[in-house]
Parts: structure tokens; sequence; C-alpha cells
């Protein structure tokens, strides 16, 4: 499949700081990527270059086929911004009637984009009085206009509450179910642990990581964590046969150990029989793969 937008060896420079060090991606159709990554570690730079915004060094990028700004690239790629601001006297479907109008396109799509974002009972409500997350949507129903085969959001759900998170993603997963290409950045990373197809790393400049979540979590190697319950009357046992462990006033024995120390470990919980009451595995959350490959120098 023809990725809807190729990055290579992408290289940016302000004046001596280096904001993209060769940075190399794909994103296919129907794929949603979250860019995750300090702050300053590149990433509103990497969406401006794909926009078209900014002029890059070095490096290609290719927007479905075309260079970044170029009239063809534009007519398929949509930004949504992070604080999007509308007039708050217009009502939304005079707000999208103008940007429609702006574009070339029918105005009277405006009725159906609404509509399509969840906002059809409140088309005729002045923006003033909607929510952040449903001026989130308008700003959605907008970048929607002309079916953009790219969409480049930055922060789609800061500042919305956890429902409003929830189905802003679900609205992304139509969009990419029809072979939308979605790039979020996000700072809330148990949401696109959940939501998008590819984590993407950014640090200092440098893409540091990228895959699934599974192939980070194999990457990074970390330590699993097991939290051992045990029998009532079995817990000096238990203590006894893993000195290693550190147990808890919850009366919870802790054991951490490498990926190929799991199952090693657990045979030896198991032969415990029924001196054992309950156990949970616990793998390395995301937060704990995001610190692994994005810490700054000297961290
Ligand atoms: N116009 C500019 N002039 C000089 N330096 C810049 C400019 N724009 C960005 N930078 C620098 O480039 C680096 C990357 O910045 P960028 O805004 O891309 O980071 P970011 O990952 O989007 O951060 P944040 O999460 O804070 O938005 C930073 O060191 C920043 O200071």
């Amino acid at each position: 499949m023809t990725p809807t937008l190729t990055i290579s060896r992408l290289t940016k420079r302000f004046q001596s700081v280096e904001a993209l060090k060769s940075v190399s991606l794909a994103l296919e159709p129907g794929r949603r990527a979250a860019l995750l990554g300090h702050n300053g570690a590149g990433k509103s730079t990497m969406m401006k270059i794909v926009l078209g915004l900014i002029p890059f060094d070095s490096g290609e990028v290719s927007v479905c086929g075309s260079a970044p700004g170029s009239p063809a690239a534009r007519t398929q790629v949509a930004y949504l911004p992070e604080n999007v601001a509308f007039h708050p006297a217009l009502t939304g479907e005079e707000q999208l009637r103008h940007y429609l109008a702006l574009r070339g396109e029918n105005p009277k799509q405006a009725t159906e984009l609404l509509a399509r974002v969840g906002l059809g009972h409140a088309a005729r409500r002045r923006i003033g009085t909607y929510s952040k997350g449903m001026r989130q949507r308008v700003g959605l129903a907008q970048t929607l206009i002309g079916r953009p085969r790219l969409l480049v959001l930055d922060e789609p759900t800061s500042g919305l509450d956890p429902v409003s998170r929830r189905d802003f993603y679900d609205l992304l997963d139509g969009l990419a179910a029809e072979g939308t290409a979605i790039l979020l950045s996000s700072h809330v990373l148990t949401e696109v642990e959940a939501r998008t197809d590819s984590i993407l790393i950014l640090s200092g400049g440098e893409l540091v990581a990228e895959g699934t979540l599974a192939d980070l979590r194999t990457r990074a190697a970390l330590p699993v964590a097991f939290s051992v319950r045990p029998a009532p009357g079995h817990a000096s046992a238990l203590a006894a046969t893993f000195p290693e462990g550190v147990e808890g006033e919850d009366g919870l024995l802790r054991l951490r150990g490498s990926q190929s120390e799991k199952l090693p470990l657990l045979a030896r919980i198991a032969a415990l029989g029924s001196a054992i009451a309950d156990l949970d595995v616990i793998p390395p959350s995301l937060e704990d793969i995001y610190s692994h490959f994005s810490r700054r120098d000297g961290q």
C-alpha cells in the first residue's frame, strides 16, 4: 500500500537548535499514529513541515505523493490546532458554511459535516455557547471539508473531559476506517495506548522509537512486576521462598523480573500451589516505556 505520508531523513535546524535530526517514518492509509515527546522534542516542527508551513533543511517529505505545501498536497491534508478558535457570535452551521465557501465547496455540506461529528442538534446555536468538546468537534468538522486523506491533529483532546475524549477518538476511528491517515500529538499516554495503531516517540529531535505498543514493550525489555497474595498463614513461607521480594503492608509480596525471568518466576510461584491465594502480572506501563525511550540527556 502506498503510504499517505512519507518522511525520510528529515532534518530541520533553527539557528543553533537542531529541531529534527534525520527523522524517517511512513503512515499508511487508515492508520492512526501518535506523536509523543517532551516539550521541545520537535513535534510541532514536524507537523508544520508536513503542512508545508515551514521549509526544512534536508531529507524528503511526501504527502500523498506531493511536496508539502504544494496545491496537490494542500487538498489532501487538514490540520486541527490544539486551541481551535471560532467566532463566538456565529452558529456552528454559519461557521462551517463560511469555511466551505472559502474552499469553493457547496456550503450546504455544513449540515452533513456537523451531523457527522455529532453536532447536528447544535448546528443553529452560537459557538459562544458551545463547550470546549463541542468546539473541538467543529474543528474536526472543518478538517473534513474536501475529504482529506491525512489529518494532522495537534493535541486534539487537550482540555477535554474523559467522555468527550472517548467520543472524539470514536470519530477518529470512523475516519480511519474510511482510509484517512491520522497523525496526532498528545501528552495523554493512556489514551494513545488504547486508540492509535502506532506510537512515534521524538526525543531531542530524533525519532527514538516507532511501532505498536507491543513492539515498543518488547524492545524496551523493561522488568515485569508480580504481585502475589499468599493464602492465609502462608505469608512467611512465601517471603522465605522469595527473599528478593518486597512485602507490602497490604499483605502482598511484590517481585520484579526481566522478560526472560518472567516464566521461570511464574513457575516458581505456581509450584507453591495452595499457598498462593492470588497473583497479578503487571507489565510495564506506557509511561514506563515512554520514559525509557524519551529520557533526556543526563537523565
Ligand atoms: N521558530 C523557531 N525559532 C527557533 N527555535 C525554534 C523555533 N520553533 C521551534 N524551535 C525550537 O525547536 C525545538 C523543537 O520545538 P517544537 O515546537 O517542535 O517542539 P514540540 O515537541 O512541539 O514541543 P511542545 O510539546 O512544547 O509543543 C525546540 O528546541 C524549540 O525551541
